[in-house]
């Protein structure tokens, strides 16, 4: 039977995820969520006229011959308000960022003055008008200024603080328990047996769902056992986590035995096993309102998956915009043809003098090879199908 391929594959699993319910979270802990509604400025910013320099308040007509001098009749600094008016030949010493007081219609910076006791004399021309923010010149009550939708960041962040919003309204952070199966595994820090090696992909994908936005609760690891499998799923179906990731124990072996343990808990299978490499034996299906998400064991199967599949799901919950980012480069190595299934293949990056993205490949690009994933900076995309390609050939790669 023909695997299905990626695209359908995530298409499938996409249709049935909505975005997260909405939460109420203060500015500090909106970085990089998504606005649920529009935000509308509650003020006027400067809400009055403000003074864009440290100088004197004055009426320009006052100084159409230099120099003049002027009597100094108060001072305003930024937060106060200046009770009285500016009349002809008074000036009012000021502050950047404090209300011009009535009467006055300019801001003479201060360098180009000098002070004598009360009275400060204008030396330079100036121009009526000049140094003075009108009120509403940023934005106006009832202006719509951020978009639902928009992904925040701290740009986004001093405007929605200085439209007065002390909370934003964004989508819940989805939480993702990782259930790490195998006989084999052992923390890092515990003492393996000859035969045992240190559990490192929960960490990995631990680490990546918390970098794209989601919460995590660690299930640990589970043995080859269906009782023991079956009652850590209970647990994550009993917290009704957004998402459930099970690493290893997916394939066709006598010891793999994720896919029944998932069936008999209630999951229904959307699919099993696409046409990619690597990442051939994983699973997705549905445990009540639970997406659930079966990681083949080798590690980078399980991170290409969790980098082609996991990522798209919590940026969906989350409320962002498209799966994951695709650059255009060219082949720093040729490569040869391709079979049916598509290739993710760990490679490193540079720019060439000519200004583009050269992916060269690792010669060695087994499945269980934790370094070279470490030390890769992106994926080449490599089709269904492709013919042999030289060095220079186009090419879409993933960054990492
Ligand atoms: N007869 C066949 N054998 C295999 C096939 C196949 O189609 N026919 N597919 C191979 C492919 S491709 C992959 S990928 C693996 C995936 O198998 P499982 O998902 O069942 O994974 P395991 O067998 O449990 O483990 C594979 C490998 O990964 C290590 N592992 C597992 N979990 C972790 C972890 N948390 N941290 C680090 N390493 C882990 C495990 O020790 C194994 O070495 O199946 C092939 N076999
Ligand atoms: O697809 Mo497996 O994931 O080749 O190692």
């Amino acid at each position: 039977m023909a695997l299905m391929n990626v695209d359908d594959a995530l298409e499938q699993l996409l249709s049935d995820i909505s975005v997260s319910e909405v939460e109420n979270v203060s500015l500090h802990n909106a970085t990089a969520r998504v606005l649920a509604a529009d935000l509308v400025a509650n003020r006027d910013q400067p809400p009055f006229r403000a003074s864009a320099m440290d100088g004197y308040a004055i009426r320009a007509d006052n100084v159409k011959e230099l120099p003049t001098k002027l009597q100094i009749i108060g001072e305003v600094p930024a937060g106060y308000h200046f009770p009285d008016a500016v009349h002809n030949w008074e000036a009012v010493r000021i502050f950047t960022g404090a209300p011009v007081p009535e009467g006055a219609d300019t801001v003479v910076m201060q360098e180009k003055t000098e002070r004598d006791g009360a009275f400060v004399t204008i030396q330079q021309e100036i121009t009526k008008g000049s140094n003075i923010r009108e009120a509403g010149q940023d934005f106006a009550t009832g202006e719509t200024l951020l978009k639902k939708g928009t992904e925040l960041t701290y740009r986004h962040l001093a405007l929605a603080a200085a439209m007065n919003h002390a909370v934003l309204p964004v989508y819940k952070r989805p939480v993702i328990a990782i259930l790490a199966t195998g006989d084999e595994l052992v923390l890092p820090g515990e003492t393996p047996t000859e035969s045992q090696i240190i559990a490192a992909n929960n960490f990995a994908i631990a680490s990546f769902a918390q970098t794209i936005g989601a919460d995590i609760m660690d299930l640990g690891i589970a043995r080859d056992d269906m009782t023991e499998i079956s009652t850590t799923i209970e647990k994550a179906v009993a917290a009704e986590v957004d998402c459930l990731i099970t690493i290893g124990g997916v394939s066709v072996g006598d010891h793999d035995l994720v896919q029944e343990a998932l069936k008999r808990a209630g999951m229904n299978l959307k699919f099993w096993r696409i046409a990619m490499r690597p990442g051939k034996p994983l699973l997705a299906g549905k445990l009540g309102k639970t997406q659930v998400l079966g990681l083949p064991g080798n590690p980078v199967s399980s991170m290409t998956c969790a980098l082609l599949f996991l990522q798209p799901i919590i940026r969906k919950m989350l409320g962002k915009k498209g799966p994951y980012k695709i650059t255009d480069a060219v082949l720093g190595s040729a490569l040869p043809e391709n079979d049916y299934r598509q290739s993710y293949m760990r490679a490193r990056m540079h720019i060439d003098k000519d200004g583009r993205t050269v992916a060269s490949i690792f010669s060695d690009q087994d499945s269980s090879k934790l370094s070279s994933f470490a030390e890769a900076d992106c994926v080449i995309i490599r089709p269904p199908n492709s013919p042999a390609s030289k060095v220079g050939t186009p090419c879409q790669i993933i960054k990492l």
